[in-house]
């Protein structure tokens, strides 16, 4: 590789200066600094590697994607090495910083287009690039762009890439949930089939929103909101009413991207032929325009964690009940994952107040929740929300802002440690790797160690021990600073069963006898159902959450790679049965017998959550499923709606229980459905004992009566 091979770099530390702090990542901090024996200026990003214990796999893949490419678009590393505790990787200096810090110093409502054009075209060759050779990069958004003194712009940060031609477990790590939650393709969220290089055009896409607005889409909401939002709502986009200082190119190009079909989403090599592109200028057209008087990077990223500290302090002051605190925060949006509370605050205090405006995207996402992939999981009053804003007449206006309001009565029940109630609702397991894993050796603390940057040749040698890591195999250097046993949240996203197809028993119409219903006021899904159990029982993993504190991404490995089909039961008004109203495999013969069945229990309550569910249902099956019935059978359920509404009373305000509230309700797995039978055979089976203790008892009194007669007749 030609800029490793023209220059050697020491790989000692005392052979560089560390000037001032530049930037600062989860467990990194980076410097700028002086490479004394060839007196240029270069970057250091130094790890602790203590902290970075959750996630060395992902470091090791840093280095070593970051020492094999080749591309003047992307960061490359010059060298690294280990030293005590701490990796350090030596970069090139790029003296503008990330895009996302040039925004937030001084462009916070985001860049002109021919800016925006310009950076995006240098950042989707190095996609190209990436693509070409089999890798994903998985993090693309604008704190991972930077740009150079004369405008050259790179993308940076390979923690999380993947290579498509990694086999084996490594192959798995496409099945992985991971990535920054505001940035991240619905499938990749999803954990469905896996995903290909698609994923970083849907990032991408979100970037050019990011760089036009100066903020992601739905940065402002917590990440688990981020995540419905994402799959929920229709993609966002630029909005042709507010941003009409955008061109209809951009906003082609930007829709193009934002297809929740990857397949439907164009190459980043087709990409670049968008007509957008013809907008871009030379990169010193960056230099000139945005970086023009700007102070030093050192000085302005001094700047932003003064006015960061201030405003935290600020808050403090404002709000001086830390509950509070923290949950405010947590409303104003943090566009990171970040699990550290203190952390998170810091970010918060940060977040501007346009911040607070609604967006054009989160907008179009209300007005089209209607495409909603059915995802459950949210918080009661969460769902009331989500469901205010589904009803058909919803405006445009309702749209994601909306929930602000809600939000604080919502984090009542949304984790203010998101990853705890994930950890309920995902199985805990091991990530890509075999717990075996040479990987999980102990540190090696002793002194410094060049740490995997190679010419070309040594790279394709290393692409080959890769191969032998995957047999087992102790190959690179890393593996001897890997502290200690790793874990990671894995499991699917999506409560199980949400997608996992269920075990339909019987004639899989009525796969369950009904129990009784528990109680009207128990709206909770899995997700909360879950996040109960755990507070009453932490489990063991609890105790490794600090482990997890990877700000700015999320990774979830999928315990079970398997697709998993959408859920195909019944609704049932009592047990609960599909969650998923658009993937209902709705017929006439399964509803109308659930609705006679309701009919005979002549319960109010029941009748109406039924019927909230059931109208629901119908409007989404009308609008999605347009065959599911015919005429007659919707007219006949329709009456029966009707007759029943006049029964049971009127039916009142559908806001009144969210008609996602309902679903929640309607929702249970198989394994509970299997107990709450067992239950009612035990209720049913006490009923039987209570009624033989009364007939037992009549029969005594009876023979107390004789006896009495008897006694009487005597004397
Ligand atoms: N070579 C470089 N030149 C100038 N600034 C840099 C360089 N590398 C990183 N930075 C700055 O440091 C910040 C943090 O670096 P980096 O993104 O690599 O850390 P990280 O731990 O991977 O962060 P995150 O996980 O949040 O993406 C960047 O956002 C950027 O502003």
């Amino acid at each position: 590789m030609e800029h490793t091979l023209e220059k050697r770099y020491p790989v000692n530390p005392k052979d560089y200066k560390l000037y001032e702090e530049i930037g600062e990542g989860v467990s990194a901090t980076v410097y700028r600094a002086l490479c004394i024996p060839l007196n240029e200026i270069v970057a250091i990003k130094v790890l602790d590697l203590e902290k970075c214990n959750s996630d060395l796999d992902g470091i090791r893949r840093e280095v070593h994607t970051m020492s094999l490419i080749d591309h003047p678009n992307l960061l490359w590393a010059l060298c690294s090495f280990t030293t005590g505790h701490s990796l350090w990787i030596v970069m090139p200096y790029m003296a503008g910083g990330s895009c996302l810090h040039i925004m937030k110093s001084a462009y916070p409502e985001g860049f002109e287009e021919p800016v925006i054009a310009t950076l995006l075209r240098e950042v989707l060759k190095a996609l190209v690039y990436l693509h070409a050779h089999g890798h994903i990069h998985r993090d693309v958004k604008a704190g991972n762009i930077l740009i150079d003194s004369d405008g050259a712009v790179k993308l940076a940060d390979f923690g999380v890439s993947a290579s498509m031609f990694d086999a084996g477990d490594r192959q798995r790590s496409r099945n992985t949930f991971v990535g920054t939650p505001c940035w991240m393709a619905p499938e990749v969220m999803q954990q469905l089939h896996g995903y290909d290089f698609k994923a970083d055009i849907w990032s991408f896409g979100i970037t050019a929103l990011e760089l036009a607005h100066g903020h992601a889409p739905f940065s402002k909401y917590p990440p688990m909101k981020v995540l419905l939002m994402t799959l929920q709502n229709a993609p966002p986009g630029l909005d042709y009413e507010r941003d009409k200082r955008f061109s209809k190119s951009f906003k082609e190009m930007v829709a193009a991207c934002l297809v929740k079909d990857p397949k439907k989403r164009p190459t980043s090599e087709k990409l670049l032929k968008h007509q957008f592109f013809k907008n871009a200028r030379s990169y010193d057209y960056l230099a000139r325009t945005i970086l023009d008087g700007f102070a030093s990077l050192g000085e302005r990223f001094r700047v932003l964690k003064t006015k960061e500290a201030d405003l935290l302090v600020e808050n403090k002051a404002l709000y001086e009940d830390k509950e509070q605190l923290s949950q405010k925060e947590y409303i104003r949006g943090i566009s990171a994952w970040n699990f550290n509370l203190e952390d998170l605050k810091s970010q918060a205090a940060l977040i501007h107040d346009y911040d607070d405006v609604p967006n054009a995207e989160d907008r179009d996402g209300s007005r089209n929740q209607r495409n909603s992939n059915g995802v459950v999981g949210l918080s009661p009053e969460r769902m009331s929300s989500e469901m205010a804003s589904n009803s058909i007449a919803s405006s445009g206006q309702e749209d994601g802002f909306n929930d602000l309001h809600d939000l604080k009565s919502s984090l009542a029940s949304f984790p203010i440690k998101p990853l705890q109630a994930l950890k309920g609702c995902f199985d805990i397991g091991e990530d890509d790797e075999d717990v075996n894993s040479p990987n999980r050796k102990g540190v090696n603390q002793s002194g410094s160690e060049p740490f995997v940057i190679k010419s070309s040749r040594a790279m394709e040698q290393d692409a080959s021990r890769n191969e032998c890591e995957n047999s087992g195999q102790s190959s690179s250097l890393l593996h001897q600073v890997i502290p200690e046993h790793k874990k990671f949240l894995s499991g699917p996203l999506i409560p199980d069963n949400a997608l996992s197809p269920k075990k339909v028993t019987g004639n899989g119409d009525r796969e369950f006898p009904q129990p009784k219903f528990q109680s009207e006021h128990n709206y909770s899904g899995p997700l909360l159902y879950r996040q109960r159990r755990e507070t009453n029982s932490p489990s063991p993993e609890d105790a490794s959450e600090g482990a997890v504190v990877r700000r700015g991404r999320f990774k979830v490995t999928s315990a079970e790679l398997s697709p998993k089909g959408p859920t195909n039961c019944i609704l049932n008004p009592v047990t609960g049965g599909s969650t998923n109203p658009a993937s209902l495999n709705l017929s006439p013969s399964a509803v109308l017998p659930s609705l006679q069945c309701i009919l005979q229990q002549n319960t109010i309550q029941r009748v109406r959550l039924f019927l909230h569910v059931l109208s629901h249902v119908i409007e989404i099956a009308s609008l999605e499923t347009s065959s599911v019935f015919d005429d007659f059978q919707q007219e006949e359920i329709v009456r029966l709606i009707k007759h029943l509404e006049q029964t049971s009373g009127k039916l009142g305000d559908f806001t009144e229980v969210g008609i996602n509230d309902l679903l929640q309700i309607a929702h249970s797995s198989s394994r509970e459905k299997e107990l709450q039978f067992r239950v009612l055979q035990l209720q049913q089976s006490i009923g039987n004992l209570v009624e033989e203790l009364q007939r037992q008892k009549m029969k005594n009194a009876q023979l107390e009566k004789q006896l009495n007669a008897l006694a009487n007749s005597k004397e």
